[in-house]
């Protein structure tokens, strides 16, 4: 066995992980079972394509936003009326509207950027059970992977407007704010929408997180909470102001 560095691409190999044979030896040898189709390496093409894919369908989208929130809304409840107004408001701010693609506050910010005359966006994700894009999107696009979906969330949303959620609405919107705090996204507005939902979760990050010296005040400052969807797209529409 040797101390020297085997280079794999980008992977150093060292001692008992130095292989026996080469990549190239492998790729031509002879294959007498397909096993190697279904490894990691190979489904870095499909991430590879779903980026492309991604990317191709949204680079002419111009100015948009993203809105979160519960998959699981009803249509008589308070927050999904406030989605529908939060994606028509966006809308005639001069925006897209992105959302998830499925049901409840997602369907809601659709059909609101729908009604308005706007471009209503869903990145879809595939999940176990079927759901499919709801109604009011018009320009979707359905991903395999969770963090693919979620870069386009990022890269193409000039911020993000929250509403009542459970956990797939906070991973979204905890990304957004680690983005903000370690500055791979600069001005970048994360509004939530619905006080008696979000003061509990902010009293937890401003007397735990904060009390406990875990982030900074302008941290806290990151995430600004409003009743009202007029009010949510005016700091969105300020936040963008020179
Ligand atoms: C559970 C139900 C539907 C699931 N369908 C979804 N379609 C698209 N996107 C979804 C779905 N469920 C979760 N998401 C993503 O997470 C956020 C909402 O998650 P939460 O846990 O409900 O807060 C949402 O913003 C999506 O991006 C019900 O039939």
């Amino acid at each position: 066995m040797t101390d020297e560095d085997y280079q794999r691409g980008a992977t150093t190999l060292r001692g008992k992980l130095v292989p026996r044979t080469t990549t190239d030896q492998r790729l031509l040898d002879e294959h007498t079972d397909a096993d190697w189709l279904h490894t990691d390496p190979w489904r870095v093409l499909r991430i590879q394509a779903e980026f492309v894919e991604g990317f191709g369908a949204l680079a002419e989208l111009g100015p948009a936003v993203a809105v979160f929130g519960s998959a699981r809304l009803t249509s008589d409840s308070e927050h999904y009326a406030r989605g529908v107004e939060v994606g028509r408001r966006l809308v005639e701010a001069g925006y897209a509207v992105i959302t998830g693609g499925g049901p409840g506050a997602m369907e809601a910010a659709n059909k609101g950027a729908r009604e308005a005359g706007g471009t209503s966006v869903g990145l879809g994700i595939e999940l176990p059970f079927e759901t499919g894009l709801n109604r009011y999107v018009d320009l979707g696009v359905n991903f395999r992977y969770f963090f693919v979906r979620k870069t386009m969330f990022v890269k193409y949303s000039q911020g993000y407007v929250v509403l009542p959620g459970g956990f797939g609405t906070l991973d979204e919107l905890f990304e957004a704010v680690t983005l903000a705090q370690t500055q791979k996204v600069t001005s970048f507005p994360l509004v939530l929408l619905g006080r008696d939902f979000w003061t509990p979760m902010l009293d937890f990050v401003r007397g735990t997180l904060l009390g406990e010296g875990m982030i900074s005040e302008r941290d806290v400052e990151r995430l600004q909470v409003v009743d009202d969807p007029e009010e949510a797209v005016r700091l969105v529409v300020e936040a963008r102001l020179p």
